[in-house]
């Protein structure tokens, strides 16, 4: 085992088995961790969850990326058209590091995935000038059993432009079974379905949230840091496909 390794933690063969199941599911794609979200949150969600963590980012980022950077391909599953779902999908590996008091996955480690992944649904991009959370409302349905796979299904359910507004929700479902079965037999589904998969998947908490557009433009120097962020992340980004869910919102 390497220094430094967590005991439990999946192998690099078992993790992009299973990022392929999500990319097969749901047609999404796979970024590297320390590329542009990463690199934006150094954080609790960045650094508690290990070496195994998968940013999906939403096609409206992806668009943007590939038009700015060549290196960046996107290519349709040839069958719906390509939709900019307001969403986003965060995978990830919870481990033995993120244990709480109940002996599962620690609430506040659950709540991250859930706030990040609907702020990545609700931002269409990293934005300098864009929305935070202003509230968070977490539902904890089960206990996360520490070794999880986990996968939080966000989208933007409202937008109030004119009052800065946007509301979004998250659901976090075990992926256990996706990590494991060597391929999957159902297919890609509406992001209505999505949301109320409950006979597929466990379901171990949701969350409603509020982002708000802040009102004060950020400094030139920090719109200058991230595209620099940008920038770096795209030299990270090797292979990409659409996220087309089939219905728009
Ligand atoms: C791609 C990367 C995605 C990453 C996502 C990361 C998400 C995060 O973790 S962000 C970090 C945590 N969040 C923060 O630090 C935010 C801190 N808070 C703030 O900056 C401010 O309070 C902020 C911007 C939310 C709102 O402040 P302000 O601009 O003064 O808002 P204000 O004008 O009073 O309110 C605007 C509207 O929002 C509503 N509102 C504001 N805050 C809240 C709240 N907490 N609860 C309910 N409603 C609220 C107001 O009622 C008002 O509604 P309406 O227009 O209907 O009257």
């Amino acid at each position: 085992m390497d220094a430094g390794r967590e005991e439990g933690l999946p192998t690099p063969e078992v993790w992009s088995s299973f990022v392929r199941r999500l990319e097969e599911r749901y047609g999404l794609c796979e970024v590297p961790r320390s590329s542009l979200l990463g690199s934006c949150r150094p954080d609790f969600l960045s650094h508690a969850l290990q070496k195994r963590v998968a940013f999906l980012l939403p096609s409206a980022v992806l668009g943007e990326l590939a038009t700015t950077h060549p290196i960046v391909s996107i290519a349709s599953d040839g069958e719906s058209p390509a939709v900019a779902v307001p969403g986003a999908v965060i995978a990830a590996y919870v481990g033995r590091s993120l244990q709480g008091p109940s002996g599962g996955v620690h609430g506040g480690a659950i709540a991250s995935i859930l706030d990040a992944s609907i702020g990545m649904a609700t931002n269409p991009r990293s934005d300098p000038d864009g929305y935070v959370t202003a509230q968070l409302v977490v539902n904890y349905r089960r206990i996360v059993p520490l070794g999880s796979y986990v996968v939080a299904i966000a989208y933007v359910h409202d937008r109030e432009p004119a009052r800065r507004k946007c509301y979004g929700m998250s659901r976090l479902v075990d992926a256990g079974a996706l990590a494991r079965t060597p391929s999957i037999g159902f297919s890609r589904k509406p992001l209505e379905a999505a949301r109320r998969d409950a006979t597929r998947e466990r379901l171990y908490a949701d969350a409603t949230a509020l982002f708000v557009r802040q009102r004060a433009r950020r400094s030139v120097g920090d719109a200058e840091a991230s595209s620099q962020v940008l920038a770096h992340a795209t030299q990270k980004i090797r292979t990409v496909r659409v996220w087309n869910w089939p219905a728009a919102l």
